[in-house]
């Protein structure tokens, strides 16, 4: 078993059509006469978007720059240039985009939903728009918009069935590590050191159950504070949650419980409701029995205590996450 890559991310910088330039033209009947402005509009630029696609898995179209056509110009005659055809992006369905400074601006959710990244410029006015009764002979035209231009980060936050969900330090990485152990089915996702990892758990009849190690929470997540929502984002799409609590930290491990709880719930509402198990993490320490014994009495979740540095009892977790598995009919 093997942790691969939880999250998919790619810089994109995109760029809207230009709009097609107005043209400056005057119909002329005769060899000498001219009949009147007749110079058309330029056409739109296209825009560049996204769009989901459920067959997709990774964002290996979304490359470095995306820029859209440009609409036509106009011509003589009154001819309208032509609007240039969008760009459209396929990604798989939960891409989730950024803008430059990080924050949030779009996510797709469904098949098919679309997230407009740059519009196009629009298209020029010819001579022929600025006729009038006070000016027959217009020499006015327009140059076409400028397209919108923007660099957006794009993330594909996979699925995971189970978030491992602590403190930092609690022990999740080492967790993961140990459960993950046997033979890995590895999905390959593009890496980078501070996004989640995901390992996937099979089992003797080949069942794969996959689980995230989120990198750990602190209190005021919620308000986006360490890592914040990046991270609740990625737990808010596990299915089941295991509270893994270290029992040798200063803060108890019901503290720790009730505090990850809060953020959670605090984030999203049910999220904290999820099924989920506790994880009493560094039994291999002494004087943690008592605060065990405490944890198994008092709280309503099932309780799992090791060590998952000395691999004492992990099988149990893997045995856990199976059932939660099962339970929840998780695919
Ligand atoms: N004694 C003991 N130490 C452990 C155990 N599990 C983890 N540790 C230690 O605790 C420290 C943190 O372990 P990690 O697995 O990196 O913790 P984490 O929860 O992934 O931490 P973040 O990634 O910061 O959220 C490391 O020094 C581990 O060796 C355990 O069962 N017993
Ligand atoms: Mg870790």
């Amino acid at each position: 078993m093997q942790a691969s890559h939880f999250v998919d991310f790619r810089l994109s910088r995109v760029q809207g059509g230009q709009g097609g330039k107005g043209a400056m033209s005057f119909l002329s009947l005769y060899a000498k006469e001219w009949a009147g402005p007749d110079g058309g509009d330029g056409g739109n630029g296209g825009h560049v978007v996204f769009q989901a696609n459920r067959n997709l898995r990774s964002l290996s179209n979304v490359r470095a720059v995306h820029i859209a056509q440009s609409g036509g110009n106009g011509k003589s005659k009154y001819g309208n240039g032509k609007n240039a055809d969008h760009t459209v992006i396929q990604v798989p369905v939960g891409s989730l985009f950024k803008d430059e400074f990080g924050e949030f601006v779009a996510e797709l959710e469904q098949h098919d939903d679309l997230y407009v990244a740059a519009r196009g410029g629009a298209g020029g006015h010819g001579n022929y728009f600025f006729l009038s009764n006070d000016n027959r002979a217009p020499t006015t035209y327009e140059e076409g918009g400028l397209g919108e231009e923007k660099t957006l980060s794009v993330e594909l936050r996979v699925m995971a069935h189970v978030g491992l969900v602590g403190f930092p330090n609690a022990g999740k990485s080492t967790l993961l590590r140990a459960i993950s152990k046997a033979r890995p089915k590895v999905a390959s996702y593009a890496f980078t050191t501070l996004n989640p990892h995901i390992g996937i758990v099979e089992y003797e009849d080949h069942e794969q159950v996959a689980v995230a190690d989120i990198p750990g929470l602190i209190p005021g997540a919620h308000l986006n504070k360490g890592l914040g929502f990046s991270f609740l984002r990625h737990i808010e799409r596990c299915v089941c949650l295991l509270y893994v609590l270290d029992l040798t930290a200063s803060q108890g491990p019901r503290s720790q419980l009730q505090d990850l709880r809060y953020e959670l719930e605090q984030y999203s509402s049910g999220l904290s409701q999820r099924p989920a198990a506790i994880v009493a993490n560094k039994t291999d320490v002494g004087g943690v029995t008592d605060l065990l014994d405490e944890l198994t009495r008092e709280e309503d979740l099932p309780v799992i205590a090791i060590s998952a540095k000395k691999k004492n009892n992990t099988q149990s977790v893997v045995q856990f996450i199976r059932k939660l598995y099962d339970q929840h009919a998780l695919t």
